[in-house]
């Protein structure tokens, strides 16, 4: 039995490491036949061990049995909504408050890719992946713990034992997209509108068998709950989720006043095209937590972000 745990806890660590360096640095280092070679051996003993199986066993990714409905969970951290910038007049009126509110010239941004998907908080505790919420009203959010799991890039194990909660964009991509809107007019069904609403109905079904197989995805950008918060600046947060195995949008830059923030934003009205999955804007955030937590928050809005819209597409035609 001693045996049987120290190989799990290898294969476990193993298969880890695989899963990472497929599903979020995208380069496997082996081929996915030696994954699945690993995968059959930690399952037979498992079958063999059942009560040596542990949560963040790779076993457990497609959760139990469908649920009857979704529990409620309360964020301790709200998860905030963003107000909206819908031109470059908008943004610079963004920046003056800004600079009026902290009372410098200058002021350090960082600017993020808008996903357009599902907004999701994750809770880790002693490392473990606990729980995974919706947003839902920004307090209250739906318990979709089991369907996130399937999420191959969602770590099941994390290296901080603290508790820490980590907030991101659940998304579909596009190809998903499209393959999965083809395959429910083969079985004629309704199709998905777009990715956005595809990855919202994946999530909420109740049996986390049909969520495993819509291939979503999802980045992480911010930090919810966090005791040992020692790091000021929003830039070094994203590096620290990136360090804990998370995948983060590789498109964020540390922006330095408002005139490298209207390049970036021009930049990606061109590049927008090029990406695999749909964002529907740009988010810009003070980079200096300080700075943040001098500028607050309005009734519903952090004074420190602005969410720039792109203009809607003209509907594209098929
Ligand atoms: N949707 C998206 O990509 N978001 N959303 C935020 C956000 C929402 C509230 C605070 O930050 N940040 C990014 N990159």
């Amino acid at each position: 039995e001693q045996e049987a745990k120290k190989k799990l806890e290898s294969l476990r660590e193993v298969l880890a490491q695989y899963n990472y360096e497929y599903h979020v640095l995208d380069k496997p280092s082996v081929p996915d036949a030696e994954y699945d070679q690993k995968m059959q051996e930690l399952k037979q003993i498992e079958e063999q061990y059942p009560h040596l199986i542990t949560p963040d066993s790779p076993s457990q990714r497609v959760g139990g049995e469908p649920l009857e409905g979704f529990q409620k969970v309360t964020h301790r951290v709200p998860m905030l909504s963003l107000g909206n910038a819908f031109n470059e007049e908008d943004l610079k009126d963004f920046d003056r408050r800004v600079r009026e509110g902290l009372d410098v010239n200058k002021v350090t941004y960082v600017c993020e890719l808008k996903i357009d998907g599902l907004a999701i908080s994750l809770r880790y505790e002693n490392g473990f992946f606990v729980q995974g919420a919706t947003r839902g009203d920004g307090t209250t959010g739906e318990d979709i713990t089991n369907n996130l799991k399937t999420i191959r890039s969602i770590p099941l194990k994390i290296k901080d034992d603290n508790p820490i909660e980590v907030r991101g964009e659940a998304y579909m991509p596009q190809k998903s997209f499209l393959a999965l809107n083809e395959a429910r007019e083969q079985m004629e069904e309704e199709p998905f509108a777009n990715p956005r609403n595809a990855a919202a109905g994946s999530l909420r079904q109740l049996d986390p068998k049909i969520a495993a197989k819509r291939n979503l995805d999802i980045f992480l950008y911010a930090v919810g709950e966090w005791e040992s918060g020692e790091l000021s600046t929003h830039s070094e947060r994203l590096t620290y989720l990136q360090q804990l195995g998370f995948k983060t949008n590789p498109e964020w830059r540390k922006c330095e006043g408002i005139e490298e923030v209207l390049e970036y934003v021009e930049n990606w009205v061109e590049k927008r095209a090029e990406l695999s999955y749909d964002i529907d804007g740009i988010v810009i955030k003070v980079d200096n937590l300080e700075a943040q937590e001098q500028l607050g928050f309005t009734a519903k809005s952090p004074r420190w972000a602005i969410a720039y819209k792109f203009p809607a597409e003209e509907a594209v035609t098929e």
